[in-house]
């Protein structure tokens, strides 16, 4: 698959969040320097405005920064910040979606008939749509909705330590088309994030979606004290009820995909320093009452 205009790809990134913001700023000093890719990374933002009355979007173009969800880090001269999502994803034929869950429908709903033909998609989503059908995942929604292709991207990855380059691995999965999996792991691979490659795109992203869960009842036992070994039960038990889930609903899913970054990897780093964990410490110590 080659973008027509120019036998380069582009890349569009839908979210400009912690994670968004992150994967921007990977992903642009990877287009700068790779041949086949074109170097700027359009990156989609959900606009808001600043408490110094600025728009999101200018102040991330002005500074290469994003002050409210990344601050301190620069992006890259490279990632441009594009507050009208379909001029953001007019010219991409690779499209990154990393916004929270709940927002993903919406944004499709806007795209269908707007994109590329021949795009492909990957999701850093870690999450589900529980429908009255029953549960959807994210990437089989983007696929649905848009008729498009689309990988997910999972692992051991808070944002923020990727973002100063500490030592991170991925998993991709996806389905039949490992042509167009490696061409992501080759968009997102740097020395400091090692991606591997599994066909098990349900395993992969029910992985993200799950840990979730087991890292909120870590955080519970965090704040009532309980102590290491109970939350390393926590861990062991949620991981095998993970499994059991995931299989219950696919029952393709693979128990290697366990073992990858998206599995133990992304269980053990969300349980230790996640929000999800952090979140429910704080409403444990509140006495089970909103903090905020
Ligand atoms: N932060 C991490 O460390 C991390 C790591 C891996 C995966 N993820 C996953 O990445 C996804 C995105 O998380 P994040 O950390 O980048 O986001 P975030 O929680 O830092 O920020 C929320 C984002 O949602 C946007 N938003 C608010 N209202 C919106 C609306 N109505 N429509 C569209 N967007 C709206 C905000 O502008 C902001 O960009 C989540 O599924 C998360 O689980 C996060
Ligand atoms: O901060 P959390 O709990 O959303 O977890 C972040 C990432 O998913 C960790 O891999």
């Amino acid at each position: 698959m080659e973008n027509g205009h120019t036998g380069k790809h582009r890349v569009a990134v839908i979210g400009s969040g912690n994670w968004g913001s992150v994967a921007s700023r990977l992903l642009a000093s990877n287009t700068a320097k790779l041949p086949s890719f074109h170097d700027e990374v359009r990156m989609w933002v959900f606009e808001e405005t600043l408490p110094t009355g600025e728009k999101l979007s200018e102040s991330i173009n002005q500074a290469h920064e994003n002050c409210k969800y990344l601050p301190g880090i620069k992006l890259g001269t490279n990632v441009i910040a594009d507050p009208d999502l379909e001029s953001a994803v007019k010219d991409a034929d690779m499209l990154v979606f990393v916004t929270p869950h709940q927002f993903v429908e919406g944004i499709c709903k806007k795209l269908v008939g707007k994109l590329r033909p021949g795009v492909e998609a990957i999701s850093l989503i870690k999450g589900m749509e529980v429908k009255m059908e029953g549960p959807c995942m994210i990437s089989k929604l983007i696929t649905d909705t848009l008729g498009i292709n689309c990988c997910v991207l999972m692992g051991a990855n808070i944002a923020n330590e990727i973002a100063v380059e500490k030592f991170s691995e991925a998993t991709i999965g996806y389905r039949e088309d490992k042509e167009a999996a490696n061409r992501w792991a080759k968009l997102f691979t740097t020395p400091y994030f090692l991606v591997s490659v599994v066909e098990d795109i349900e395993g992969v992203e029910l992985c993200g979606t799950l840990k979730n869960v087991v890292a909120i009842a870590a955080g519970f036992v965090d704040g009532l004290d309980m102590g290491n070994n109970t939350k390393a039960a926590i861990m062991r038990i949620g991981l095998r009820e993970m499994r059991a889930f995931s299989k219950l609903l696919f029952p393709s899913v693979r128990d290697n995909t366990f073992f990858e970054s998206c599995g133990v990897a992304d269980l053990i780093t969300t349980c230790l320093g996640g929000r999800n964990r952090r979140v429910a410490e704080a409403f444990a110590r509140n006495g089970g009452k909103r903090v905020f």
